[in-house]
């Protein structure tokens, strides 16, 4: 029998442990806040930011969300952020990307105070990170290795591979895989667009993360029999449904569910797992920033 992993229900328990969080933050007079600034005018962002807006209501942190006219001028945002850096009431800072062509993505990353860089995305962040001394998991990384633990699948000596090496998802993910760590100690390859044969790559990984941002690609013939699927992608196809369009993961579902152990859906898989996973980072920040401990979940 196949597992079908449950994002949504493993978010839902963390939520509700950091419900828990805050209310001890509150006690010593602190509410933790999130600060979210959106400089862009597609539908999926905006979703993404509601949603987002919605979870910090449900836990107690207070959600401050800033829009900015994605025709503005970049200074708009440098002054934006500087403004939330220096404001004692946000904890958290997230710039959803991405941003528009005429702002320079990474001088925006950099422009965020690191201690209230959420996303992990800051230089120092990420260099902590490698180091293994992480200060911010990102949110999508650190979602991922939840959800495995959560449903008890052992990394350590496991033959991983990370389908994609982008800076949010790929690249940090095998980065947390490889170390001595929970969650950590797997065999780790890395796999992109110039990889070479990479249905032999996957065919023979015990867990395999598909976050390459292609529709359906990775199916049932590229996957070894009982191996844990984890679907990263989020695609919106055209489709005669209500909202016309449909949410598709990497992995053409049907055919790999009938081979892997255990799978990820698209939704309710790693999506629901990267917002709590935020929350956690945004209730961290205020905790380190008012020197008061809590137990995270
Ligand atoms: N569930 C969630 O919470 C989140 C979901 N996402 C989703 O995850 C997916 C990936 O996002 P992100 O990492 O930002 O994407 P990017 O587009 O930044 O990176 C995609 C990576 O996949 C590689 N790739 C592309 N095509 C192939 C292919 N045919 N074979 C092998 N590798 C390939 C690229 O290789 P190269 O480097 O050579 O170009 C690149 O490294 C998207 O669908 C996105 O919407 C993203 C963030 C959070
Ligand atoms: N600074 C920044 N940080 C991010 O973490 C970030 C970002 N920019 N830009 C875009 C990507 C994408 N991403 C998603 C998170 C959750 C869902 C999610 O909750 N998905 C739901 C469904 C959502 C829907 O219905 O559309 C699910 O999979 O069940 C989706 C996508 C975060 N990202």
């Amino acid at each position: 029998m196949t597992e079908i992993i449950d994002g949504n229900a493993v978010a839902g328990d963390i939520r509700a442990e950091l419900t828990d969080c805050v209310e001890t933050l509150q006690d010593s007079g602190v509410t933790p806040g999130l600060a979210t600034v959106l400089m862009s005018d597609d539908p999926a962002s905006e979703t993404y930011v509601s949603m987002k807006q919605q979870d910090c209501e449900e836990v107690g942190i207070n959600g401050i969300h800033v829009e900015i006219d994605p025709d503005a001028p970049a200074e708009e945002l440098f002054e934006t952020i500087d403004r939330l850096n220096d404001d004692p009431e946000v904890h958290g800072i997230l710039v959803q990307l991405p941003v528009p062509d005429h702002v320079d993505k990474r001088a925006v990353i950099r422009a965020i105070d690191p201690a209230k860089d959420v996303d992990g995305f800051h230089p120092e962040n990420v260099g902590r990170l490698v180091a293994g001394d992480a200060r911010f998991k990102p949110c999508t990384p650190h979602g991922v290795q939840k959800l495995l633990a959560a449903y008890e699948i052992e990394t350590a000596g496991a033959d991983v591979v990370v389908v994609g090496r982008s800076d949010i998802v790929g690249k940090p993910l095998a980065n947390l895989f490889i170390q001595k760590a929970p969650q950590g100690n797997a065999t780790t390859t890395i796999c992109h667009s110039r990889t070479d044969d990479l249905e032999a790559k996957t065919k023979t990984a015990d867990i395999v993360i598909a976050a390459a941002g292609v529709p359906e690609f990775i199916d049932g013939a590229m996957l070894n029999e009982g191996a844990t699927v984890i679907d990263v992608g989020i695609n919106r196809v055209d489709a005669d449904t209500e909202k016309g369009y449909e949410l598709v993961g990497d992995v053409d579902y049907e055919s790999a569910e009938s081979v892997a152990g255990a799978i990820t859906p698209v939704p309710g898989g790693v999506g629901p797992m990267t917002r709590a996973m935020l929350l956690y980072n945004a209730v961290n920040a205020a905790s380190e920033q008012h020197d008061i401990d809590i137990e995270l979940p």
